[in-house]
């Protein structure tokens, strides 16, 4: 297989691909963007722009195949029910990914189903603020574009776990590898600088629930080392020491 090798670890050729694909796909771009916990980042993350119809079949096969890579090396994750999307960007991933798991492995998947969130809840017709299956007594595996300061994590826990579902894995595209934000971070903007766990360690710590990404930041940086026309490595390396997590 062939590999981008790092000092610090290899990229799988199937990371590479993604990247590749999403750095074409402009789902992954380079500037000066303010990200939701007010931190100002030198690359984005779109999902949105995963809206063509070929970009969004490999991105469903790569979310798919992480999905039973990840369930086979962790037997102790309680097969999900449910696959559950946080709205917006969560949606069409969630109905995707089910849809590609279902192709590769109809036994398994046949029977699952998928469902997401309004974010305004709806007062008239069906009601409620669930679209989908209910969450009920279900084991639900939350799908997510990307991960920074675990804010979209936190409110789906706490909207899984008001509608009575069990959180049993979460799966995102990109892991930002960021510390969580300092006490008041997300309103000043200043950095506390002491160090902190990511959002996806402190989630496992917390709740118990396993996570992965498709791949990581560092990833990122190992891929634009070996191409420097690809993006702004010198920023991105900057910003992953003044953010990155403890863990
Ligand atoms: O870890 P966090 O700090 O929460 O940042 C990441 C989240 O931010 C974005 O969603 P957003 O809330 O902007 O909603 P959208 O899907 O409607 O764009 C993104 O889609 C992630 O869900
Ligand atoms: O942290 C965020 O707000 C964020 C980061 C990113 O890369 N993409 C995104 O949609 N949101």
């Amino acid at each position: 297989m062939a590999m981008i090798e790092t000092k610090a670890s290899p990229i799988a050729s199937y990371k590479t691909a993604f990247l590749e694909s999403c750095l074409e796909a402009k789902v992954l771009s380079f500037g000066t963007f303010k990200l939701k916990s007010s931190r100002i980042s030198p690359y984005f993350f779109n999902a949105g722009n995963f809206h063509r119809g070929d970009v969004l079949f490999s991105v469903a096969t790569a979310y798919a195949q992480t999905i039973i890579n990840f369930l086979a090396s962790n037997p102790s994750i309680a097969e999900p029910d449910v696959i559950f999307g946080p709205a917006y960007k969560g949606i069409p991933l969630a109905c995707t990914v089910l849809l590609e798991l279902y192709r590769l492995d109809p036994e398994t998947w046949q029977g699952v189903s998928y469902s997401f969130n309004r974010k305004e809840i709806k007062d008239h017709g069906e009601g409620g603020n669930i679209v989908g299956a209910g969450l009920k007594g279900k084991n639900v595996l939350v799908i997510d574009d990307v991960i920074t300061a675990g804010t979209a994590m936190k409110e789906t826990i706490e909207l899984v776990n008001k509608e009575g579902g069990k959180i049993s894995g979460f799966v995102v595209a990109l892991d930002r590898m960021e510390k969580m934000p300092g006490p008041n971070e997300r309103e000043t903007g200043v950095d506390d600088k002491q160090p902190r766990m990511s959002a996806m360690g402190q989630l496992k710590q917390e709740f118990g629930v396993e996570t992965i990404s498709i791949v990581t930041l560092d990833d990122l940086i190992a891929l634009l080392k070996s191409n420097s026309d690809m993006g702004d490595l010198s920023r991105l390396e900057e910003y992953r020491q003044k953010y990155l997590a403890s863990d």
